[in-house]
């Protein structure tokens, strides 16, 4: 049995204050049995998240590692750096770390490798852009980036990452898939999971839906019987919304 997982992406938004504001705010009420809830915040922020946290049941996260421990890489931080903290996620391959910071295939699978090294569960983002889901490329385009990501990843290591189907022409744009549409996507990628493992490992993947989930579409995802959660993006920045949406996946 999967338990559905709803994770907060704040990409580049919220001050410390800001985000202490809106930890205080979720507490307790985001709690929900059942169902995790993750956070993933700027760098700046996880300190202050981290140690709010502590004794509640939601889970924090970063958007970002680089694959080295350490080294000359500035502006760069590390999983030794994100585990020191405590925080326990880690987005890796988001599209707009591909697109805009050539994260590669490779590089992608690095990252979860350099998460697996520091205990840190890796949520790896998959998705097709426009111009290929036209072209009728989206699932070849999913099963090329899944099979990168998991290379060299044991399937003890396999059943504890979290897959994040992004359709790109769905992020931030109210655009999203329909739900039949991305459970149709995602049991592709389970199967993609499964040719790379086994049948057991595949089932217990979890496999996020991204791309325009609100509070009132998320429990329509998540009654897809592939669909395990929801990777958020702006309907996370809001408490009231973060826990409409840890509530609808119940
Ligand atoms: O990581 C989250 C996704 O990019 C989705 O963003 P969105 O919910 O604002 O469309």
């Amino acid at each position: 049995m999967r338990k559905p997982i709803i994770a907060g992406n704040w990409k580049m938004f919220k001050t410390v204050s800001e985000a202490a504001a809106f930890f205080a705010d979720v507490k307790g009420k985001a709690e929900i049995d059942g169902v995790e809830a993750v956070i993933c915040a700027p760098f700046t922020t996880l300190p202050a998240l981290v140690e709010a946290a502590k004794g509640t049941t939601i889970a924090i996260g970063a958007q970002n590692l680089h694959f080295e421990d350490n080294g000359a890489f500035t502006g760069e931080i590390s999983g030794v750096m994100l585990k020191d903290l405590g925080v326990q996620y880690v987005i890796i391959g988001h599209s707009e770390r591909r697109a805009y910071f050539a994260e590669s295939d490779e590089i992608v699978n690095k990252k979860v490798h350099a998460a697996f090294k520091h205990g840190l569960t890796p949520i790896v983002c998959v998705g097709e852009k426009l111009e290929e889901r036209e072209a009728d490329q989206t699932k070849d385009v999913c099963k090329v980036q899944t099979e990168a990501a998991f290379q060299g990843i044991s399937a003890a290591q396999a059943v504890q990452v979290v897959i994040a189907y992004e359709p790109i022409w769905a992020i931030g744009t109210g655009k999203s898939s329909t739900s039949a549409d991305a459970e149709d996507v995602i049991a592709y990628i389970r199967s993609v999971v499964a040719g790379l493992y086994d049948a057991a490992t595949a089932e217990a993947v979890r496999i996020q839906y991204g791309g325009s989930v609100k509070p009132n579409n998320v429990a329509e995802y998540l009654g897809q019987p592939n669909i395990d959660g929801a990777l958020v993006g702006g309907a996370s920045l809001e408490a009231a919304s973060f826990i409409q949406l840890v509530e609808g996946a119940k």
